[in-house]
């Protein structure tokens, strides 16, 4: 079972709930995922003069878990201010802290991203910060009182998978107590399985399942994907070797000769 900030998940897929063709197709995709979590922009939701109001209505009605999100926030004060009317709104201190330093790659400012979620931390948020496969800026992180950990596998909504799987790999290793949770870039189930064998604890996703031709299979394929991978670290996979290893045993061989 996945832990986050003392609460116990069952299912190790968070699903973004943006760019569905319609709130009845982003239902049955949470329904068929099985996901506990959905996580939720404000910003997006409530722009354009839009309330937001209904929508937010029928996500509370999916009856999973609200993770709010700062998506779209480029400042730190946007991004805490973003955070506090999520408290409201949701009633939760969870939130997902995305501060953006860059409009053509949305990569995060990871310097804002330490300031905020400090501040966001010191007002007693639980906070689940989008972030770079960067160790340094990890270590921040957590001194910062962050228990979670979203690392990027690669630009959000580009579906190209891990770009920098030994960097992924070095994150689990330096942090094997803290709960990482590989969020953005994930274009398909196996994308999926691969960070899950190296020992991820969850995957975030939403382009790849709200963009699919059937958003609610691939829900489901992705849920089958990640259990597969958490399976295969957990059942132990195998270094690769540069040379051949006879996988038949040499024992016996003298017989024939
Ligand atoms: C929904 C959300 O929070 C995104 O910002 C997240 O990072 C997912 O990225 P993908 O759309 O690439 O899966």
């Amino acid at each position: 079972m996945l832990t986050l900030y003392g609460s116990e998940i069952n299912s190790r897929l968070l699903l973004g709930t943006a760019r569905y063709p319609s709130p009845a197709v982003l239902s049955e995709a949470v329904r068929q995922s099985a996901t506990e979590i959905v996580t939720v922009s404000l910003r997006r939701e409530m722009s354009g003069g839009r309330t937001g109001g209904a929508f937010f209505e029928m996500i509370r009605a999916l009856g999973v878990r609200i993770l709010p999100n700062t998506a779209g926030c480029h400042s730190v004060g946007e991004a805490v201010l973003t955070a506090r009317m999520a408290r409201e709104l949701f009633a939760t201190d969870w939130i997902k802290l995305e501060v953006i330093g860059n409009h053509d790659t949305l990569q995060p400012d990871v310097f804002g991203l330490v300031e905020a979620a400090r501040i966001l931390v010191n007002e007693g948020f639980e906070v689940f910060p989008y972030t770079t496969d960067d160790l340094v800026v990890a270590e921040r992180l957590l001194e910062a009182g962050c228990k979670v950990l979203m690392p990027w596998c690669a630009p959000i909504g580009s579906a190209a998978g891990p770009l920098n799987p030994t960097a992924l790999r070095a994150m689990r290793a330096h942090f094997p107590d803290v709960s990482l949770i590989v969020d953005a870039g994930i274009g398909r189930p196996s994308h999926a399985t691969a960070v899950m064998e190296l020992g991820f604890d969850a995957v975030l996703l939403n382009t790849a399942v709200a963009g699919a031709g059937d958003p609610a299979a691939m829900a489901a394929a992705f849920a089958a994907a990640i259990a597969a991978g958490k399976q295969a670290f957990d059942a132990g996979v195998l270094e690769p070797r540069d040379m051949a290893v006879p996988s038949t045993p040499v024992i016996g061989k003298a017989v024939f000769t």
